[in-house]
């Protein structure tokens, strides 16, 4: 069972460019020039309901414009799409009580007035009774441990305080089906933590599906095993983050604290070097050979400490997009 499906779902945007100056205004004025982004291309994927999800890729990827067509905000260009089994640009109301779209860099709540007043508003819009506003809004601002802020006004609470109401905002008609983009941008490590927190509880408690981006890979990590990858456009990846993990990054790195020091001739056999400080030793190691590798290691040798890691998830992504680059840029 799905509740998201896109079949081979593509987005042109065409824009008219213009010149600066007077010359510029006249040409565009009468010689109007337009030129076309493809910014999602023949995409396809389903995520199934519960489901939490991350969508990767860099600037411009196509992340937001996917998301925006998930929500029925824009047409696509080609390609079929079904959210919740409605056709997501239709907007039917039925469709819309059934989901969100949170962008961080985007606000709904009023500047000046209460949180509780832009809530009051919201609850109008989706035929909540007095009642049913009140105890929503009570369950979700413990979640949130939001307390009394929501009678301050927007623009005197902290940025984490805020992203905090908005979610509330956006999650006080109950949707099944979240879409959230980069929702802890600018947050600081506790925030982000927080907001991470509260969508695992939503996600378990209302056995909600998210589709998230963010530039975060603590929030992917902590919230997602499945990821998906878009690169100009196209979708590249779609599995378990694990797997991305043991495909990109097959090498673990070993660090050594040894009671002696070893020459280097005899360190090699447990495998590649990559530095070696007296009696420090970090070695580059395949996964599939780890275990054996460091059996043989505590053995061989009189190690005082030894810490396996894996590398940083961001270099790992990193690196996928920078080889697709190099790829790309070959190409051409
Ligand atoms: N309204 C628009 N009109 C024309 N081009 C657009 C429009 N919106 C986005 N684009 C272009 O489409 C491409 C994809 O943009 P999109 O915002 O979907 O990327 P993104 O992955 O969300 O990037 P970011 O991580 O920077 O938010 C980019 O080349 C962008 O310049």
């Amino acid at each position: 069972m799905t509740i998201i499906q896109c079949q081979a779902l593509s987005k042109v945007y065409t824009v008219s460019d213009k010149a600066s100056g007077l010359k510029g205004t006249l040409d565009h004025f009468w010689r109007r020039k337009y030129r076309q982004i493809p910014a999602v291309q023949d995409v396809s994927f389903e995520i199934r309901p519960g489901e939490v999800v991350g969508f990767l890729g860099p600037n411009g990827a196509g992340k937001t414009t996917t998301l925006k067509m998930l929500t029925g905000l824009i047409h696509p260009t080609a390609g079929h799409l079904t959210v919740a089994g409605q056709i997501p640009y239709q907007r039917r109301p039925s469709f819309l009580k059934q989901i969100t779209l949170v962008m961080g860099q985007k606000q709904q709540l009023i500047w000046d007035l209460p949180a509780w007043d832009s809530l009051r508003i919201n609850a109008a819009v989706y035929e909540l009774s007095e009642r049913e506003c009140l105890q929503r809004v009570g369950e979700l601002a413990e979640m949130l441990d939001l307390g009394d802020k929501l009678r301050q006004p927007v623009r005197k609470l902290s940025l984490g305080e805020r992203m905090k109401a908005e979610l509330l905002a956006a999650l006080l008609h109950r949707p099944q089906i979240l879409f959230l983009d980069e929702p802890t941008l600018g947050l600081d490590v506790n925030a982000q933590m927080s907001v991470r927190a509260f969508l695992k509880t939503y996600n378990e408690h209302f056995q909600a599906t998210i589709l998230l981006t963010s530039h975060y890979m603590a929030d992917i990590t902590a919230l997602c095993e499945r990821v998906l990858l878009i690169h100009q456009g196209e979708l590249i990846y779609d599995g378990q983050l694990d797997d991305l993990l043991d495909k990109f990054s097959p090498y673990r790195q070993v660090k050594l604290e040894l009671n002696q020091s070893v020459p280097a001739s005899e360190l090699q056999q447990f495998g590649d070097i990559e530095a070696v400080q007296e009696r420090d030793v970090r070695l580059i190691v395949r996964r599939e050979h780890l275990t054996e590798t460091v059996s043989k290691i505590l053995a061989q040798l009189d190690v005082c400490d030894l810490t396996i890691t894996d590398p940083p998830i961001e270099e790992v992504i990193g690196r996928v997009f920078l080889s697709l680059d190099q790829t790309h840029a070959a190409s051409q």
